[in-house]
């Protein structure tokens, strides 16, 4: 059934002792899609990925995984691949020795040169682990997650540490990977990866899901904001919010009100001065949500 959805998680609990990491959490990752698991520090993403990855065991709900148990390795490991945040690379090995049995490890088949040149490792391919930077250790975490292509990619804050060229490398072989169908799950601190490529977000918050939507549907709870600053001596603007001598006008209809004050400040001859005006960032949703 192509229309099961890949990553079922249903009312699931992780506990560390007495302390309950994660509580009665619920969401659902469809096939293809890239689904970004947000939140602040310490919220139980990673938790909950490595109940998915079968590395960490639920204290009570379920979580299928192609409607499998992430126990059961044999099924699941072979169609998943992982960057998790904290690789268990042996030192002593090199990159291409690390890949090769990583690979061999997940079942899958890939070239290894491939894999390592598309991580951008080619030059290091000989170096042995310990010997590698804080950023070249993530692409090689990358490189393994990304052996043969699989269905599901897990990315736990896959770009930390890598500088920009990596990071725009590390995305276009994400894509790449997108375009042949793979599903993706992914947390990330840099808010904007996350709004210009999730198809949906979850939004967690001290061990639940406190939101779920794509950009637009989370984005859409706030209003846009408008700002500038008037000339001395000007008329009243046609738009209230003033602040410290300068304007700030919070909206659900930005492109009305924006359209009144340029008409507004066309028509009285009034320089607007420092004007911004843009839609609700994820940056503003996330802030509201740790200020609840
Ligand atoms: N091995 C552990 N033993 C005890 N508590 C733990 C352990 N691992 C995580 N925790 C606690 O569980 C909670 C959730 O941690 P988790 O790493 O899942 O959060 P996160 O959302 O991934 O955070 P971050 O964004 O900071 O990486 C935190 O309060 C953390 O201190």
């Amino acid at each position: 059934m192509t229309d099961s959805p890949v990553i079922e998680v249903d009312r699931l609990a992780v506990a560390y002792g007495d302390f309950t990491a994660v509580r009665d959490l619920s969401f659902q990752v469809r096939r293809g899609e890239l689904y970004a698991l947000l939140g602040t520090n310490g919220a139980g993403k990673t938790s909950s990925l490595e109940v998915i990855e079968g590395h960490r065991p639920s204290a009570s709900g379920t979580v299928r995984v192609f409607g499998e148990s992430p126990q059961n390795r044999r099924a699941v490991r072979p169609r998943m691949g992982m960057m998790l945040q904290e690789s268990g690379f042996s030192r002593d090995l090199t990159v291409r020795e690390s890949v090769s049995l990583i690979g061999t490890l997940s079942g899958r088949r890939d070239n290894v040169d491939r894999v390592i040149g598309l991580s951008g490792l080619d030059r290091k391919s000989s170096t042995q682990v310990s010997q590698l930077s804080g950023g070249e250790k993530r692409r090689l975490d990358f490189a393994t997650a990304v052996f043969g292509g699989p269905e599901l990619l897990i990315l736990d804050e896959p770009t930390a540490g890598l500088d920009i060229g990596s990071r725009d490398a590390l995305w276009a072989a994400v894509d790449r990977l997108r375009d042949e169908g793979s599903t993706v799950v992914l947390t990330t601190h840099y808010l904007e990866e996350a709004q210009e490529r999730a198809d949906r977000i979850g939004l967690m918050h001290r061990g639940t899901l406190r939101r779920e939507g794509t950009v637009a549907e989370l984005t859409q709870t706030l209003p846009s904001v408008i700002s500038f600053a008037l000339p001395p001596g000007s008329p009243e603007p046609p738009i209230v919010g003033a602040r410290n001598g300068s304007f700030h006008v919070e909206t659900f209809d930005l492109q009305g009100d924006l359209h009144r004050l340029l008409e507004w400040a066309h028509r009285a001859g009034v320089e607007l001065q420092q004007l911004e005006a843009g839609p609700t960032r994820l940056d503003d949703v996330f802030r509201a949500l740790e200020a609840a």
